[in-house]
């Protein structure tokens, strides 16, 4: 396909293996930028009448810019540097806005946006222990009518009189941080029907009707569950002895019952996870203003016919009335002073359950952090704005009408608006910004090289083999007409390509060591037709995970008929809730009941059978197909491992600096995003004697972090080998100044994510990174996707000038991929 492809980022192929990212929202612009005012300065007369007061506070906003804030000594136990001085000024001055009293801290990874959202609990402390108090006096509530984002009247009386479920010991000391432990008899769905049970008691008895008897509780973070402790940690370590804020992690089955507990800390910290099971989901008028904007973006007036209006008025009312408290868990029986969700990036889809159920938190100040909030389309920033609650872009027909048409209608005068836009709500510095001419951040420099690996004769041959049969196959839809309904069966056909750039033994999708075969007892229990049914599912080769949009790597099917990744599935048992993820399922999971395709084969036949997709070609390829076999990539990949473990730390001039890093060996970290790839990776390091470390989202989280522990300590230790999936966000790994990215991710913040685990705050060395790809492969084309997609974001943000367009990923992308 020609270069003049359209940009076509989508939100479907798009999809495909995006959902675990966030990073440097992209943009690794090599130019150093500074930061001006002058980027902001978009033309009134792009702006319409109710924009007008986003208009002037941008402008405000840039006179503000360069303001800096800091906290009395002793506050923190380190200094805040030069750029997080100035985001606590901008963070303070947008919590004290009347227009949307929050924001976007978009900074890259690593430049201490945990930090400094700590440093604004601390320098809005009195403001939120005000607020936090006004319960004891409903009168001084009512004068300072401080909570003007509780929509008012609320059915039900949320405060138990008596919570058998409170943790007893757990107290508010100022210090403590307490985690109740898993329980796995005292589940989720049980709590919620209780929780049910009650409500109904006491509204039936009579209960108040006012919002106030929602207790008022301090600052909620809501995080991937694999962070939960790196919060922790920080507001421990960060805060000094005088100054200690009290934080309970909500996490586990046996958390409290009670709202009136998650009240008594300064800081409460838990996962989207459970968010998105304990809110109740946001009142569903997107899909009814997303069809109102696009019918109209056509030229389509038509309004909606009244009685769905109607209807959709009646069930809001409905859902207001009575529904809220009776379908939710504590975390959405409080009012909130502030929300800060991190690594954002994870409602980006607006219409997914956890978007919804963040925007149904109640609370009066709202943030977002993440390194890249825009990874695919301009749409995800509609999700963020409809959390802030930033007017006029908070429904989704206005975002479209103000932003988004614009931008398809003229992408460069569309995206100076967009800037603007974002200006008043987001903060973004990278490690390359300048402030008055000086680097925000003294990092060592970052190289990037793609290395270029070559196959061996018989993996060339066996590559061809495979991509000829997915043309032919690809070919076979199209003329059936049948691409679309088959569009999980070529994104099969393409998982496999992508397998085969990384060892062959891959693409034949063997399950890998690790899978769901612990489950063969549990499944010999079942009815015969209900194995079968599983079996089908499994293997049917249509399904996409949802917890990572990708085809699944060693898939396995739970009892209730949903088809994961194994690594994915078992993350979220271990680590967060055990309720099914699919949606609309609420089934409780156990990792006895993942069944994997070669369990379910054994209790039908007795004996096990591989079904990958490609399992029957390629008979004279079975030598390279082996475990034992180093592919091309595998090799490069040690190649390198070789000559860092070989090579003396520095051999620059003799510094201090350079002294101190000689005697501290030099490591690398390793990603992919295949499980049965590290399988295989491992095999070579131990053949070559290289001591590692492994972690992927199989493993608990104690054990990944002590491996990472480990891995930051121990000098013998060179290699940490990482799951993508599990090991892009949060980590600080700076003891690696190497990084190895053996495949290519459709999106390429995950890769800057993963990469961005060595370059941060606390490295010293220059971090120099290798993306291993194979030449005349399908890799060549995610390559160039990749930069469609930064080059889409880089608009977004002002980051370069080319304009772009996001649209789904077409049959022409799909083509283009399978190079036809
Ligand atoms: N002012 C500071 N002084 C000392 N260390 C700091 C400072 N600010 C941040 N750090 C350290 O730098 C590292 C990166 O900070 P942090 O984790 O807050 O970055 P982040 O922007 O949240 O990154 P990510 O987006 O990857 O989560 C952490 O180890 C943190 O403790």
């Amino acid at each position: 396909m020609s270069q003049a492809r359209s940009l076509s980022v989508s939100s479907r192929v798009d999809s495909v293996g995006e959902s675990h990212n966030s990073s440097t929202a992209g943009v690794n612009n090599s130019n150093n930028r500074e930061i001006s005012g002058s980027d902001a300065q978009a033309r009134p007369s792009l702006l319409s009448s109710d924009e007008r007061a986003v208009y002037q506070e941008a402008l405000q906003h840039i006179s503000r810019e360069k303001k800096e804030d800091d906290l009395p000594e002793g506050v923190l136990t380190v200094s805040l540097l030069k750029h997080q001085k100035m985001a606590l000024a901008w963070m303070v001055s947008k919590e004290n806005s009347s227009h949307c009293a929050g924001g976007i801290l978009a900074d890259d990874q690593g430049l201490g946006k945990t930090v400094s959202t700590i440093a604004l609990i601390q320098k809005q402390r009195s403001q939120q222990s005000e607020f936090m108090s006004v319960d004891s006096d409903r009168l001084k509530y009512e004068a300072l009518n401080l909570d003007e984002d509780d929509e008012g009247e609320q059915t039900v009386n949320d405060e138990p009189k008596k919570d058998q479920g409170a943790s007893s010991s757990s107290t508010a000391d100022g210090t403590s941080i307490v985690e109740p432990s898993v329980s796995q008899s005292n589940t989720v769905p049980d709590k919620m029907a209780e929780s049910k049970k009650k409500a109904k008691a006491y509204s039936s008895s009579g209960s108040t009707t006012r919002s106030m008897a929602r207790p008022a509780a301090g600052t909620l973070i809501v995080c991937p569950a694999s962070i939960l402790k790196q919060w922790a940690n920080e507001l421990a370590d960060k805060v000094s002895e005088g100054a200690k804020l009290s934080v309970l992690v909500y996490h586990g089955g046996l958390r409290t019952k009670d709202p009136r507990e998650l009240a008594k800390y300064d800081v409460v910290v838990t996962t989207y996870t459970i968010v998105a099971n304990e809110v109740p989901k946001q009142i569903a008028d997107d899909d009814t203003d997303r069809k109102n904007s696009e019918e109209s973006s056509a030229g389509n007036k038509r309004k909606p016919p009244s009685s769905a209006k109607s209807k959709y008025k009646k069930k809001k009312k409905k859902l207001k009335d009575s529904d809220f408290d009776l379908d939710s868990g504590p975390i959405a029986r409080v009012r909130w002073f502030r929300v800060v969700l991190d690594e954002a990036q994870t409602i980006k889809n607006y219409r997914t359950l956890v978007a919804r159920a963040c925007c149904g938190l109640r609370a009066k100040r709202r943030w977002c952090l993440s390194g890249t909030p825009i990874q695919n389309a301009i749409d995800e920033l509609f999700s963020y704005f409809r959390f802030l609650k930033y007017d006029p872009y908070s429904t989704f027909s206005s975002f479209c009408t103000m932003i988004k048409h614009p931008i398809a209608r003229d992408a460069v005068h569309g995206y100076k608006k967009l800037q603007a836009v974002l200006k008043v709500v987001l903060l973004r510095r990278t490690k390359e910004t300048l402030i008055n001419g000086v680097p925000i951040i003294n990092l060592p420099p970052k190289t990037i090289n793609l290395n270029k690996v070559d196959f061996s004769r018989e993996e060339r041959s066996f590559y061809l083999n495979l991509e000829e049969r997915s043309r032919q196959q690809f070919k076979a839809f199209a003329a059936a007409g049948t691409l679309k309904q088959n569009y999980a069966s070529i994104l099969l056909m393409l998982l496999r390509l992508r397998q085969a750039c990384d060892h062959p033994l891959l693409a034949k999708g063997n399950q890998s060591e690790y899978g769901g075969d612990g489950s063969i007892e549990m499944a010999k229990k079942l009815p015969k037709e209900v194995v079968i049914d599983l079996l089908a599912k499994v293997e049917v080769g249509s399904a996409v995970c949802s917890l990572c949009n990708d085809t699944p790597e060693d898939a396995v099917v739970t009892l209730c008929g949903h088809v994961f990744c194994y690594q994915c599935i078992h993350e979220r048992i271990t680590t967060d809730e055990n309720m099914c993820p699919a949606h609309n399922c609420n089934k409780t999971l156990s990792l006895e009941s993942l069944f994997s395709s070669g369990a379910l084969r054994i209790c039908i036949s007795g004996k096990s059978s591989s079904a990958g997709a490609s399992s029957s070609a390629d008979d004279e390829s079975s030598s390279i197909s082996q475990s034992s076999y180093i592919s091309s990539k595998i090799q490069a990949a040690i190649d390198i491992l070789n000559t860092i473990i070989n090579t003396d730390a520095l051999t620059e001039s003799d510094t201090m600096e350079s002294n101190r890093n000689r005697v501290t060996p030099v490591k690398a970290i390793v990603f992919s995003q295949w499980t049965g790839m590290l399988d295989l990776l491992e095999f070579s390091l131990n053949m070559n004697l290289i001591q590692y470390r492994r972690l992927d989202g199989t493993m608990s989280l104690n054990l990944r972090d002590k491996a990472v522990k480990e891995f930051n300590t121990d000098p013998e230790v060179r290699v940490m080998i990482m799951s993508l999936k599990a090991g892009n966000l949060g980590l600080n790994m700076v003891a690696a100044c190497h990084v190895i990215l053996l495949d290519l991710w459709w999106n390429p913040y995950a890769e800057d994510q993963a990469v961005d685990r060595a370059h941060r705050i606390g490295q010293t060395r220059p971090v120099t990174v290798s993306r291993l790809t194979v030449k005349d492969t399908v890799e060549d084309r995610i390559l160039a996707l990749q930069e469609e997609k930064r080059a889409m974001v880089s608009s977004a943000f002002g980051e370069d000038k080319s304009g772009g367009h996001a649209t789904r990923l077409t049959v022409e992308d799909l083509r283009y991929l399978f190079g036809i």
